[in-house]
């Protein structure tokens, strides 16, 4: 009997359409209907609608995605898809094809059936993937093997599917009425750790961190906390916290929600929003410190008007304004990122970003909240390597010292020295980039110094200052 299960479809391949259809819609029907009760082979069919045909089954396709890597290993019929939420074709198990897998040494056979033409009048069941086992293997097939195979489809899609940059919709604005709260468009930002210019050591750390978050599922759930992780970028402008980011985002690939504080109009809002993300994705709300800033100024602002009686031409402006003033508070923001709903959706980092540390309300960033603080500070030499490597393709040069030595000593960002970096015509090669560094470094340096002189003689100016009227003062008191 088991031979002839295997045999089954290789017949399959080898017997004309018109010949097969024939045999099944007759001999197959009646010595199924006879034998199938006494057999020793088990049949669970997956068809591809459920109900009433009217939803696609979520397990026939996780099932189509664990079987698209086997069948394109093994089997000698495949099917190539385009899905839209994925990035390449997806080539999956031809119709009327089986495969045979081995799972923890039990055998068992995967076939895919499309339902006959004039059955597809009665029944919306599409096509159907059936799983064909041998009987004494059923509590390892129900218990283990089917589980296995939905968390395989389901990793697979995941790694497969194009990854998006959601933004969230002015909800004043006619756009999110059928947009829904979030627009979203092909993530294709390609920036990763290894082009990203920082200390080595702390990159490494913060992939490990990474890393163990994304295996942590059992255990936030020991110690019954939602499975996220609140990570806080900060460092002054062009350190490249943005360009983090979108390294996590490729590292962990996961899907990236750009959260634009000023334009949500409240708490509620803003919860709608966290809630409607789903897992294995990064919530981002840059400048934070802005954000709530501007919040208050506005309600200052707003507060200030109606003293001088202005109260009608502020009423005015809301209207040309549309009226889209946010009025999210800080303990929303809170709520939002670590309230009850938190526990909602599974794999879920929020990063923001400041250029203001000190600014920001403790609570906002204490541990447990944004659990990992990093950093982001000027390029020293460790990040310029990564650069000269990443924009120049160059690992040494006689300046590599010098520039070494100057950036020690000078404060200038990332961004800085990676525009002097990049060259600006078919001329320009390392030579005359690392020149331009130096340049532009050494004019950095003499206005440090020239700050410095500045500072130290307003400071001895003060002392003086200070010394006469001290003197003043003692002779007026004698
Ligand atoms: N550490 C870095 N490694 C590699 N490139 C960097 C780095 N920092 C900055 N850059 C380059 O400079 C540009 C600006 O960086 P980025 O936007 O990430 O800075 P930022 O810290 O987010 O600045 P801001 O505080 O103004 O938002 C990037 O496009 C990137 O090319
Ligand atoms: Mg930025």
């Amino acid at each position: 009997m088991a031979s002839i299960m295997f045999l089954w479809p290789m017949y399959k391949q080898f017997v004309p359409y018109q010949l097969r259809e024939y045999l099944e819609n007759t001999i197959q029907k009646y010595l199924d209907k006879l034998f199938r009760r006494d057999s020793n082979f088990v049949y669970i069919r997956f068809p591809e609608y459920t109900g009433e045909g009217l939803s696609k089954s979520r397990a026939y396709d996780e099932i189509r995605n664990y079987l698209s890597s086997i069948s394109t290993a093994r089997a000698k019929r495949l099917k190539a898809k385009e899905s839209e939420n994925s990035k390449s074709l997806v080539l999956c198990l031809d119709d009327d094809e089986a495969v045979v897998v081995v799972f923890q040494g039990v055998n068992v056979v995967w076939s895919s059936t499309v339902v006959d033409k004039e059955d597809k009048h009665n029944s919306k069941e599409g096509r159907y993937l059936t799983l064909t086992f041998e009987n004494h293997h059923r509590d390892i097939i129900t218990n283990t093997y089917i589980d296995h195979v939905l968390r395989e489809g389901k990793e697979i899609a995941l790694k497969n599917r194009e990854r998006k940059l959601y933004t969230n919709n002015d909800s004043s604005s006619y756009s999110s009425w059928w947009e829904g709260l979030w627009s979203n468009v092909p993530f294709n930002h390609h920036a990763s750790f290894e082009t990203l210019g920082m200390d080595l050591d702390k990159k490494e750390e913060i992939k490990k961190d990474l890393i163990k978050f994304t295996k942590g599922k059992d255990y936030y759930r020991k110690v019954a906390k939602p499975w996220k992780r609140g990570y806080l970028l900060f460092g002054p402008p062009g350190t490249g916290k943005s360009t983090m980011i979108s390294a996590i985002a490729n590292f962990l690939e996961y899907d990236v929600y750009d959260l634009e504080l000023t334009t949500v109009k409240d708490n509620a809002e803003l919860k709608k929003l966290m809630l409607d993300t789903k897992g294995k994705s990064i919530v981002v709300i840059e400048d934070i410190d802005c954000s709530l800033e501007l919040t208050e100024h506005r309600k200052k602002k707003k507060e200030e008007d109606e003293d001088k009686e202005e109260k009608k031409e502020a009423e005015n402006l809301k209207r040309v304004s549309g009226n889209n003033e946010s009025n999210v508070t800080l303990s929303g923001l809170l709520n939002a990122i670590d309230g009850l709903w938190s526990a909602c959706s599974d794999e879920k980092i929020i990063i923001f970003t400041t250029n203001f540390v000190d600014n920001l309300d403790p609570a906002l960033i204490r541990r447990g909240r944004m659990d990992y603080h990093i950093e982001m500070s000027y390029c020293r030499f460790e990040a310029f390597k990564v650069l000269a490597k990443n924009y120049l393709e160059n690992e040494s040069h006689d300046l590599y010292g010098e520039i070494g030595r100057l950036l020690e000593e000078v404060d200038v960002s990332p961004a800085d020295v990676a525009e002097n970096l990049m060259p600006k015509s078919d001329e320009d090669d390392a030579d005359i980039c690392f020149r331009r560094l130096v340049k532009s470094l050494e004019e950095e340096k003499k206005k440090k110094i020239e700050k410095e002189a500045r500072k130290n003689k307003k400071k001895a100016e003060d002392n003086v200052k200070q010394e006469k009227q001290n003197k003043v003062k003692g002779m007026v008191t004698k």
